[in-house]
């Protein structure tokens, strides 16, 4: 329950419409509970001598008192369920917003799936609290208030009869409930299972496609699909058999009430028009009794759902702006510099992937970083826009330590392509123009930074040119034009510090040429930082890094790293031979 504090500052936020709604909940009872009186004296002014006007007038002052108190439970519903909507809206943003800020050792450790969840489901159950759960709760405790009184004055023998059963109906609904939340919460799992095997197979179609295997998949997901119906109609069954027990045990608990009610009317203590009251008010309490085990349900899920969700609220991101901050000043020019850094990832502290590693790029130099795969180029690259910070040493961006900069504006100065490349469903301009936040070259831009990446002349093919829209994950994209399109997005950004992590793995060498011809003739001040296992790249730069086992092995221009006759020698032979052995095929 104590989680549940957490929402405290947003319940404080909406205090007043949640305080409105709490004061119409009083009001609505009070003209809900008083209304039934008047069905009462209607039914007592039938018996002789019987006035007309007397009927009219109890029958318009119920109808006036009922329609008060419908009224009023309108407005409850307009504060509470909206508060709680709003907050809802709120906590939204506010976990979105969270999510944004958190390191991508969290998310290593986290499934995207889970992270849905939470911002779904958990969110909805907490939502069922602040809406339902609040409104419900005091609503069943003025209601019980208000109408036990009016019960008592009538008859307090009959009320204790009345209530008798109440504890047990409560008590019937919180372990039916407990069961249906059961159901529904595997109910839940199953849809997330179906969720994850769709979208798994919507993105992997092609796959699905050259293996032939869409039988195979159709059926496993005929089988899953399954189970979620099998769960729906055993929910279903459930909830059906709650109500017709429900409704059988409430019109039980009416006959006590009419068999001694009727012996007091016989007996002369009690008029016909106090029975009607009673059965009024009994029926009147009945869904409040229940309410109290739904409600309980409702808080228990919420209470739960508030853990899970404080948990990510929590976690705290691993990489942030300490007070010594100073922005860059305005002439950035993109000069990179190692001290003896090592790195291992957080929870993986016995093996280092960088060991040691120490190098500096002067601004508009060109250098590139080959070695084989697993050998820490990733890692390294990884270090300088701070997605993780070294475990020792100093990554120093124009001779500040990084880590004296603030996060955005380190980020702001460099263009970064990773290996993985995501683009948006959307427009392919707006891909490209993504980080650029200011308007006034707009179109000159992104046009001059799709012919550095050699896009341009693909992007006019599309028929809608630029607002050409991309589809998920920009199917519609060839793999080279994914990776293009990703590359012009960075250079959008007029970097000082552009990193190419193997991004041109998907184009062909003379396209990669061309890419590469571009930057130095366009680019010739901003530095480069190139991952590429294409030789015929990587010769052209000014210097290369080789790396193995997470330190340098060796370091110098193609021609003096050829002399060396060592491992990146080694790696041109072999890449000669491949490059002869194709031209033969
Ligand atoms: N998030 C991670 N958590 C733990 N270990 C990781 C993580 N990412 C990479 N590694 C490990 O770090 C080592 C270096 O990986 P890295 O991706 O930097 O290599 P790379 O040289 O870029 O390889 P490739 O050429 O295949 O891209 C590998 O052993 C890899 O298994």
């Amino acid at each position: 329950m104590k989680n549940l504090l957490r929402l405290k500052k947003y319940l404080l936020r909406y205090k007043r419409k949640m305080l409105y709604g709490i004061v119409c909940i009083i009001l609505t009872n009070i003209f809900a509970v008083f209304a039934p009186r008047f069905i009462g004296n209607a039914i007592d002014v039938l018996e002789s001598p019987f006035v007309m006007s007397d009927v009219l007038s109890n029958v318009g002052l119920y109808i006036l008192f009922a329609a008060l108190g419908s009224i009023f439970l309108f407005l409850v519903r307009q504060n509470i369920i909206v508060a709680s909507r709003i907050i809802e809206f709120d906590l939204k943003n506010d976990y979105y917003a969270h999510l944004q800020t958190l390191s991508r050792n969290f998310y290593n450790k986290t499934s995207t799936g889970e992270l849905i969840a939470r911002g779904t489901n958990d969110l909805n159950a907490v939502r069922d609290f602040l809406g339902p759960g609040i409104m419900y709760s005091i609503n069943t405790f003025f209601r019980l208030f208000f109408a036990v009184i009016a019960m008592l004055t009538i008859s307090p023998n009959l009320t204790l009869l009345a209530l008798l059963p109440a504890p047990f109906f409560s008590y019937a609904v919180y372990r039916i409930g407990k069961s249906i939340q059961k159901r529904t919460k595997s109910i839940q799992e199953s849809y997330a299972d179906i969720t994850a095997l769709l979208q798994e197979n919507i993105s992997g179609i092609r796959v699905i496609r050259n293996y032939t295997r869409e039988s195979h998949e159709t059926e496993k997901f005929e089988k899953i699909n399954q189970t979620y119906f099998r769960k729906n109609i055993s929910l279903a069954k459930l909830q059906a058999l709650f109500f017709a027990i429900l409704t059988a045990l409430l019109a039980l608990s009416l006959i006590p009430v009419i068999w001694v009610g009727g012996i007091n009317v016989v007996n002369g203590t009690m008029t016909i028009g106090d029975i009607a009251q009673f059965v009024i008010y009994v029926s009147m309490l009945s869904w409040p009794i229940i309410s109290i085990g739904w409600v309980t349900n409702i808080i228990q899920k919420a209470s739960s759902a508030q853990t899970r969700l404080n948990e990510i609220f929590d976690a705290k991101p691993d990489i942030t702006d300490s007070l010594a901050m100073e922005d860059l000043p305005e002439n950035v020019r993109g000069r990179i510099e190692f001290r003896d850094v090592s790195f291992h990832y957080p929870g993986n502290e016995e093996q280092d992937v960088l060991s040691n590693i120490s190098f500096t790029i002067e601004p508009g130099s060109k250098v590139a970083i080959v070695g084989a795969t697993g050998s820490g180029k990733t890692s390294l690259v990884n270090l300088i826009p701070r997605l993780y910070d070294p475990q020792s040493g100093t990554v120093l961006f124009d001779g500040r330590d990084i880590r004296t900069i603030p996060l955005a504006n380190l980020r702001q100065h460099i263009g970064f392509v990773p290996q993985t490349n995501f683009v948006f469903s959307d427009t392919i301009a707006n891909n490209i123009d993504y980080g650029v936040t200011t308007n006034s070259d707009h179109l000159d831009h992104i046009i001059e930074a799709s012919r550095i990446a050699n896009l341009y002349d693909d992007i006019m093919d599309f028929p809608d040119g630029f607002e050409t829209m991309l589809g998920e994950k920009g199917i519609n994209l060839s793999g080279g034009q994914k990776q293009r399109t990703c590359i012009a997005r960075a250079l959008a950004w007029k970097p000082e510090l552009l990193i190419l992590d193997d991004a041109l793995s998907a184009v062909d060498t003379s396209t990669e040429a061309g890419i590469f011809e571009a930057l130095l003739e366009k680019l010739p001040h901003t530095t480069l930082l190139l991952i590429s296992h294409r030789i015929s790249t990587v010769k052209n730069c000014d210097r290369i890094i080789v790396l193995q086992n997470g330190g340098i092995a060796e370091t110098g221009s193609h021609e003096e790293l050829l002399a060396k006759e060592n491992i990146y020698a080694e790696l041109y032979t072999q890449q000669l031979l491949e490059d002869e052995i194709q031209s033969i095929n």
